[in-house]
């Protein structure tokens, strides 16, 4: 679960300082899928590597689990970040002269892992991603989704239990965006993982339980409300006609002929609560719905 309290960041671009965080306060829960959203320069990519333990903040707390990232030495922050967050970014990143499986291979060697379990590793992510048959293609050999395909095995092979997702759709066509993103649903439900990602695009939004949105630095929590289900007209406030007093019943009604049924009361209205917008708040069970 992610804590963030406070979070600034401030960069000096020569003379001028540029606020791209401005007091953020935000909770993950583990396993939820998160879109955020916002227009250029509103910080979105610095709110990313603040969960990527990629930069520090300039002031406040940045918790995974129980550990300040913003307190974290250099070694400690890599260690955090090999171990437990895959990054995935709209360039895909990929080495032109490695194969596919050499660069999802790349991914374990700062984790000390043994060659033939990288080579085995790397294989299976390979082949959850729908590549098993391009282990030996090198990236300019593959399309542009395969390429992703390959930039989110390599995240995947580490076995986090974060993914960020940088735009990673934004390089892509309309039909090769929406396997990425079943791809990535899949993926996040299948193992439970926690997925952010930021995209200007509201389709692929749409598919998020909680939507944030950054503008000037600064964080809404902008997932929809459900809403409640249409209500029926609310009955009338009369009681049963067998139970309100003679004198006010019409004359027809008031001496039954004998053998009629007394009036029917009102049907109960239906209780439509208000649904509450627990996607906002609730830890994020993956559904089977999604
Ligand atoms: N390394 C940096 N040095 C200086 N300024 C930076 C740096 N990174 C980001 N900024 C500035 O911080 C602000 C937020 O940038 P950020 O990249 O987080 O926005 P964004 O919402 O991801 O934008 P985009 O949608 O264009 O990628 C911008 O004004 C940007 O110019």
């Amino acid at each position: 679960m992610y804590t963030l309290t406070g979070v600034t960041k401030t960069y000096s671009n020569g003379k001028k300082a540029v606020n791209a965080l401005q007091g953020i306060d935000l909770t993950i829960p583990d396993g939820q899928m998160v879109a955020v959203q916002g227009p250029t320069g509103g910080g979105k990519s610095t709110l990313l590597q603040m969960l990527g333990a990629l930069d520090r903040p300039s002031s406040g707390s940045v918790l995974l689990g129980d550990e300040d990232l913003a307190k974290a030495s250099d070694s400690r922050l890599t260690k955090l970040r090999a171990g437990n967050v895959g990054i995935v970014f709209q360039s895909f990143n990929l080495i032109a002269t490695l194969t596919a499986l050499e660069n999802v291979e790349a991914a374990l060697v700062p984790l000390g892992v043994p060659k033939a379990q990288r080579r085995e590793r790397a294989t299976a992510a390979l082949a959850s991603v729908g590549l098993a048959d391009r282990t030996g293609h090198r990236p300019a050999e593959l399309s542009g989704g395969q390429q992703q395909r390959v930039a989110i095995a390599r995240a995947l092979v580490k076995d986090p239990k974060v993914l960020l997702a940088d735009e990673p759709t934004g390089n892509l066509d309309e039909e090769t965006r929406d396997e990425i993103i079943a791809l990535l649903e899949g993926l996040w439900r299948d193992q439970g993982l926690t997925l952010v990602i930021v995209t200007h695009d509201s389709q692929v939004a749409a598919r998020a339980q909680r939507r944030l949105h950054i503008a000037k630095g600064k964080l809404r929590d902008t997932t929809p409300v459900p809403k409640a289900p249409a209500q029926a007209r609310p009955p009338a406030e009369e009681p049963p006609a067998e139970e309100r007093p003679a004198w006010s019943k019409p004359a027809d009604e008031a001496t039954p002929p004998a053998g009629a049924t007394a009036a029917s009361p009102a049907p109960a209205a239906s209780s439509a609560a208000a649904v509450a917008p627990t996607a906002a708040v609730s830890p994020a069970a993956p559904t089977d719905e999604a």
